[in-house]
């Protein structure tokens, strides 16, 4: 890729010493994107390369999911860059050029704006949706920049479609158990410390918190696979696996993590305003399941156990907690949800002896 971009450089009339800048800069870039092993930094990385390269005052990546809707914009301004998964506004040019793109499949497009040049790219497009480079430039772009975007375009792309494959399980299509550590300790790391952090956050901003600001870790297990294993042999569960990955897709949002957890085991991490809303979503997970017709079995059910996922608790804790849940959901009868709290409650558990603290998974 590399010996490419250099070749396009060194084919263009321009002074020796200048293209031996940019190539040397290229290949510090290439560096720094093949370094990443996490989607967030790898945008990170081409947001920086893109704004040292160009001449341009802003930068972004916008994200949409399948519906169309704003799911995240990632901006490099002022050497700074800031990441909003939540409440991403667009404003109207954006907007009207990101669906003119999606009707006539341009990949690019160039806007006069009174400050300058808006240059508007496809990143990348899949089943979940579509990612949008922004580019807020002073002057056009000329040949050879345009010619070192395409380039550093492509290695995000190609290294983004490497890391999206070493991420996801094979046989389902969901995110697999070595990407679990990071994501969770990520959603983690954003919880509010405090009930009271939210109403202090509510004051400072004068806006109210995102309305889903609390986490429930949702651990989801097939009753009796072994049975269905050895009555119809592993091809046909492992098409279970993958029914019921399309359940879990069409039931809970893209922005709820979903994960092959273990062989018939996947975790949930869903946002809900309260556990209310919490369990009515999964009890119509749990329904579709005991509803869907899968090949040849009719009666495949998922027994579910659920804990708050909360900032006052190691996030090991709460899978903990789930499990427990899960185990009290098989022993009594399965083909159903149990919350630990509820557990607790009754006194039929306890929690952990240190809840708290600083520990990693393995
Ligand atoms: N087909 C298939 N089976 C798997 C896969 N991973 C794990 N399994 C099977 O899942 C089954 C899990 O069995 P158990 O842990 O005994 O539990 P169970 O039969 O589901 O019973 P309960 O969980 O108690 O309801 C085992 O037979 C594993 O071989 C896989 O990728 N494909």
């Amino acid at each position: 890729m590399a010996a490419r971009f250099c070749y396009l450089i060194y084919s263009l009339p321009i002074k020796k010493t200048f293209l031996m800048y940019q190539s040397n800069i290229l290949v510090d870039h290439i560096a720094n994107f093949t370094s990443h092993r996490d989607k967030e930094l790898l945008a990170f990385s081409l947001l920086k390369s893109v704004n040292s390269m160009m001449d341009c005052s802003k930068v972004k990546i916008i994200t949409t999911n399948k519906k169309g809707e704003f799911i995240s914009a990632i901006t490099f301004e002022n050497s700074t860059c800031t990441v909003n998964n939540a409440s991403v506004e667009v404003d109207d040019i954006l907007k009207n050029a990101f669906k003119s793109m999606n009707a006539s499949s341009i990949k690019e497009q160039l806007l006069k704006t009174p400050k300058g040049y808006l240059l508007i790219l496809l990143l990348h497009h899949d089943r979940k949706g579509e990612q949008f480079l922004v580019v807020n430039l002073k002057e056009q772009a000329d040949k050879v920049q345009s010619y070192i975007l395409s380039g550093i375009l492509s290695i995000y792309n190609n290294f983004f479609t490497l890391l999206n494959e070493s991420q996801t399980d094979e046989l389902t299509g969901l995110a697999n158990r070595k990407t679990f550590d990071s994501a969770i300790s990520k959603v983690f790391d954003s919880l509010p410390a405090s009930f009271e952090d939210i109403d202090e956050r509510r004051q400072l901003t004068d806006k109210p918190p995102h309305p889903t600001t609390r986490f429930w870790l949702a651990m989801v297990d097939i009753d009796h696979f072994k049975l269905v294993n050895d009555r119809f042999g592993h091809l046909y569960g492992d098409e279970i696996l993958i029914h019921l990955a399309q359940i879990i897709r069409s039931s809970f949002r893209q922005e709820d993590l979903q994960f092959r957890f273990g062989g018939e085991e996947f975790i949930i991490l869903l946002a809900a305003e309260n556990d209310e809303d919490c369990a009515e979503i999964l009890e119509r997970f749990r329904q579709s399941v005991a509803d869907y017709s899968f090949p040849s079995v009719d009666d495949i059910t998922v027994s579910i156990g659920v804990a708050e996922f909360k900032r006052g608790t190691f996030h090991v804790t709460s899978i903990d907690y789930a499990d427990q849940a899960l185990y009290y959901s098989k022993e009594n009868g399965r083909n159903k949800i149990t919350f630990f709290e509820e557990l607790l409650s009754r006194g039929e558990v306890k929690t952990a002896a240190i809840e708290e603290g600083e520990i990693d998974l393995f």
